[in-house]
């Protein structure tokens, strides 16, 4: 069935990508002064419990992605994207049927632990079933269904604001079943990872996935070669080394993976993109303005990021690699706020009527993450995540990244409305700052990964490798059938590769 059905698997896993964006976004409206009958069912909930109602969901995803670690190894990608669904349809049930703000807080942090588990495991279940070549465009579709997430509960906030009973909050936190369910049944209908299904030893399992996933008349060379290679690293690690936390920091090359796999995810939220995504409405208000304009100014920065993310996940990220695009983007971010915090400091919306100033900030802002998040940290920092770790601790080393990922993304948004309060314009330079740390950050410590396969990471990486050429080599030398003897004879030709490498 080939690269279609390779699209339309990562694609429709990415569901669970989308629950991630709804349930991150929806939640902004629903307790906006705007959604009046939320307030009146609830007895007008204090900003405390207003901000626990969204930090409770961020804890849950923070334990959820820790979870998805374990799951991933004992039941599989597949499964634990299917766990994943099922607990989302519970914990939207609990809060679309919430009676009091105890059980609406249970429901978000039910669909936390949901959102957590998705948002680890879909996109290393994405990159184990792409091929190489294509692995950016297929775990970048993760980032493309976030954003989708947020911009459609952007609109279903906006629509709903307008009924006047309890469906007013109930439709909108109730929506999200759908996706839940169809993500659930769906999955029944998808492959296993077939790296997952090799560890497992399901061998013939994992071959006719790769074949299902790659097939076209004129590529068997690639699927049998692609196979083999996974056949033996797995099998190599699985004879050799073990799969346990402190494997993460075991060796210096593991170490190295496990420090970048976090700094991508700590980096990107050092962006800022979660003040400009939770606090849009009150950049474009600090700038002068007001109501609907700002929804439409949000609606549009939307579309927007969506089709950038697209055209760049599909055409530049797998022909220039994620490096470049991390460092553009972490420059090209930092330049826009250096922008923004002139253009407020000098003209605040509160005094100035300058238009020409008001407009120039909606487009910086617009800039900031539509154009240089969409096309670097915002994919990159998934498809980044689940590409460098090696198959015995790819789902502990993945689990480790994402829940530093909303580790920091609870403390951002925990501090932001103080800063954006208190500092104002000033809130910017702390960003501008992160920004080039970034951008040094990739610069002095990101290896290149395009176009390598999963079990070529231990080369990027500094670890030992398997040689195929050599292996191939040593077999003939001993004159042994070289596919049978492959996997026996690795050890053998490390030991080869190990003298050759001495002498
Ligand atoms: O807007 C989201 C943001 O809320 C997440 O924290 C980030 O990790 C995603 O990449 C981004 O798309």
């Amino acid at each position: 069935m080939g690269v279609w059905f390779n699209f339309f698997v990562a694609t429709f896993a990415a569901i669970g990508s989308f629950l991630f964006g709804y349930d991150s976004g929806i939640i902004g409206s629903v307790i906006s002064p705007n959604f009046k009958q939320f307030h009146i069912y609830f007895k007008d909930p204090n900003d405390n419990t207003l901000g626990a109602v969204v930090s409770t969901f961020a804890g849950g995803c923070f334990f959820g992605a820790m979870a998805a670690g374990w799951l991933a190894d004992r039941v599989g990608r597949k499964r634990t994207i299917q766990i994943g669904s099922l607990v989302a349809v519970f914990g939207t049930a609990l809060q679309t049927g919430a009676r009091n703000i105890g059980m609406l807080m249970g429901g978000r942090v039910v669909a936390g632990l949901a959102v957590g588990v998705l948002s680890m495991i879909v996109p290393l279940y994405q990159s184990e079933i792409s091929p190489p070549h294509l692995r950016g465009f297929l775990t970048g579709m993760t980032q493309f269904m976030i954003g989708l997430g947020f911009f459609v509960a952007n609109w279903v906030g906006y629509g709903c604001q307008y009924l006047d009973n309890d469906a007013q909050w109930r439709v909108p936190l109730g929506i999200q079943i759908i996706p839940a369910i169809l993500l659930f049944l769906g999955m029944f209908g998808l492959p296993f990872s077939p790296r997952w299904l090799i560890e497992k030893g399901r061998n013939e399992e994992a071959l006719a996935v790769v074949h299902l996933l790659h097939d076209n008349a004129t590529n068997s060379e690639f699927i049998e070669s692609e196979f083999n290679k996974m056949l033996e690293q797995i099998k190599y690690e699985k004879s050799h080394m073990s799969s346990k936390i402190s494997d993460l920091w075991a060796t210096k090359p593991m170490l190295k993976r496990t420090l970048t796999g976090m700094a991508v995810q700590i980096c990107t939220q050092f962006t800022g993109i979660n003040v400009s995504t939770y606090f849009q409405p009150s950049l474009y208000a600090a700038l002068g303005y007001s109501g609907n304009t700002i929804l439409l100014i949000t609606g549009i920065n939307g579309a927007l990021g969506q089709v950038v993310t697209l055209v760049f996940i599909y055409f530049i990220l797998d022909r220039v690699g994620r490096r470049l695009p991390l460092i553009v983007g972490a420059f090209g971010m930092a330049a826009c706020l250096s922008i923004e915090a002139a253009i407020n400091a000098r003209f605040p919306g509160e005094t100035s009527t300058n238009k020409s100033a008001q407009q120039a900030g909606v487009a910086f802002i617009i800039l900031f993450g539509s154009l240089f998040f969409s096309t670097s940290f915002g994919p990159v920092s998934w498809v980044y995540q689940s590409e460098i770790f090696p198959m015995r601790i790819r789902a502990i080393g993945t689990s480790v990244s994402t829940m530093s990922n909303w580790a920091i993304n609870v403390m951002i948004s925990q501090i932001s409305p103080l800063g954006l309060n208190r500092l104002g314009w000033k809130f910017y330079l702390v960003f501008i700052c992160t920004n080039l740390a970034n951008a040094l950050i990739v610069i002095f410590f990101f290896p290149e990964t395009k176009g390598k396969t999963l079990e070529e990471m231990d080369a990027v990486f500094g670890d030992q490798v398997i040689d195929h050429a050599a292996e191939a080599n040593y077999n003939k030398k001993v004159g042994l059938d070289e596919k049978e003897e492959s996997i026996e004879n690795v050890e053998n030709v490390r030991d080869v590769q190990d003298v050759e490498r001495t002498t």
